[in-house]
């Protein structure tokens, strides 16, 4: 038995519509709390942890619609969770979820047969399973000031990053320069914008890089 305590915002199954395992059922573990500050972000909801927003581990069992609660529960109880659904891809995410040591969930999943996939800006240190397969979506010049890491790079199977204007590829062109990467690597447009989803399909055409699109947005799943 591990002590590591999570706090979890919601645990629901959809289809993963970010990155490589794009259309892959999964079960979706997204935990509370970041503080790397993106204007843009999808889930500012799951920002903060106030004391007075802690709830009861069943109401986190489906999905929080941008609440900002949140549940504090054992690897093992989000194991009981996840087991209750089809899908044997896990994502976890958040907020930021390498705010938490994410060895004893990731550990006993993959021990399960569950494929774990984790969501990260690449900002803390990634302590995790060596099974799990780490999308990193590398945050430069937040608001929050923090840097990413060079080992956070090193640790990535996939570079997923998201991109508003042409700036944004050249600030990837200096982080890959600066921490090489055999990480296969996608774009994703911010919040669909027309021109951003443009320059996307351009680029990732010229270098051979992949397009993620956030296909839940497109066909309206969660
Ligand atoms: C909400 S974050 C949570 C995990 C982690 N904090 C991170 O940033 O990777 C999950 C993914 O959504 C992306 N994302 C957040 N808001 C977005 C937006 N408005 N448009 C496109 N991607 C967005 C992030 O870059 C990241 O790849
Ligand atoms: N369907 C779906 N796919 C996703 N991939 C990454 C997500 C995230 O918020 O981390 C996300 C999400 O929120 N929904
Ligand atoms: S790091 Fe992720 S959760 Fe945190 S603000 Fe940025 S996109 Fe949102
Ligand atoms: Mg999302």
């Amino acid at each position: 038995m591990s002590n590591v305590i999570y706090r979890v915002n919601e645990v629901f199954e959809t289809i993963q519509g970010e990155g490589i395992y794009t259309g892959v059922p999964s079960v979706f573990i997204r935990l509370q709390g970041c503080d790397v500050g993106c204007p843009w972000c999808d889930t500012k909801h799951t920002w903060d942890v106030e004391s007075g927003d802690e709830c009861a581990l069943d109401q986190v069992d489906q999905p929080s619609h941008d609440q900002k609660r949140w549940a504090s529960a054992t690897a093992e109880q989000l194991i009981q969770l996840v087991m209750q659904y089809h899908a044997k891809h896990v994502v976890i995410t958040g907020g930021e979820p390498c705010w938490y040591d994410l060895n004893p969930l990731t550990r006993r999943l993959s021990d399960h047969g569950y494929q774990c996939q984790v969501e990260t800006s690449g900002t803390y240190p990634i302590a995790i399973d060596p099974r799990a397969w780490v999308t990193l979506s590398p945050k430069i010049a937040m608001r929050g000031g923090r840097e990413v890491l060079t080992s956070a790079m090193f640790r990535a199977n996939e570079v997923k990053h998201p991109v508003g204007r042409q700036a944004d590829i050249d600030a990837l062109d200096a982080l890959l320069a600066r921490c090489p990467s055999s990480a296969a690597i996608a774009l994703q447009p911010i919040s669909q914008q027309p021109r951003a989803t443009q320059l996307c399909i351009q680029t990732c055409i010229e270098r051979n890089w992949r397009l993620s699109a956030q296909l839940h947005k497109y066909i309206g799943v969660l």
